[in-house]
């Protein structure tokens, strides 16, 4: 389906730069779960949503969603780098500098589709068209089982429809 294409291949992309905030904190002290920054995001997704024609709560939950996706790809890479330590990345990509700009750009990204496809959304078709969307950008970018479960996850409460 066309109209959830963007929105799909953005959470897509998050997904998969989880691979990189995995290789910048991993062997480091900081930890997969950064409270502070998840609720920046969360504060900066809700104020924008009105000027969108968003909910806040819905936009939130969307974020939460996304959030948590980006963490269950870290932790599964972290078991899989800990079991098998010759598939540790060879580079420790900057989270500050390199990752979290990446991030932020694809935020900025999906808040713009939530809003663009706010009224498909809300309709019944919603639950088939984007799982047929899911699919097909899951085999477009040849998503590992890791990746796909997280990907499927991440846009749960996309459709508003009751
Ligand atoms: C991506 C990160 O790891 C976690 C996931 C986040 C996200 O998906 O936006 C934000 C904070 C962390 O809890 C990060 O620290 O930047």
């Amino acid at each position: 389906s066309p109209g959830f294409w963007k929105l799909t291949d953005l959470a897509a992309q998050r997904v998969q730069i989880a691979d990189k905030v995995a290789a910048a904190k991993f062997g480091t002290p900081s930890p997969i779960d950064d409270p502070v920054r998840e609720q920046q995001i969360l504060d900066s997704v809700a104020a924008k949503a009105p000027g969108l024609g968003l909910s806040p709560s819905g936009v939130v939950r969307f974020f939460r969603d996304q959030i948590e996706a980006n963490k269950v790809v870290q932790r599964g890479l972290y078991a899989k780098w800990t079991e098998h330590p010759g598939t540790r990345p060879p580079e420790r990509p900057d989270l500050g500098t390199e990752v979290r700009p990446v991030i932020d750009r694809l935020n900025t990204g999906l808040l713009a589709e939530l809003a663009a496809t706010g009224d498909a959304r809300a309709r019944r078709s919603c639950d088939v068209r984007l799982a047929v969307t899911v699919r097909l950008v899951d085999a477009r970018r040849s998503l590992d089982r890791l990746h796909s479960v997280a990907l499927g996850e991440s846009v749960r409460s996309a459709c508003t429809h009751p």
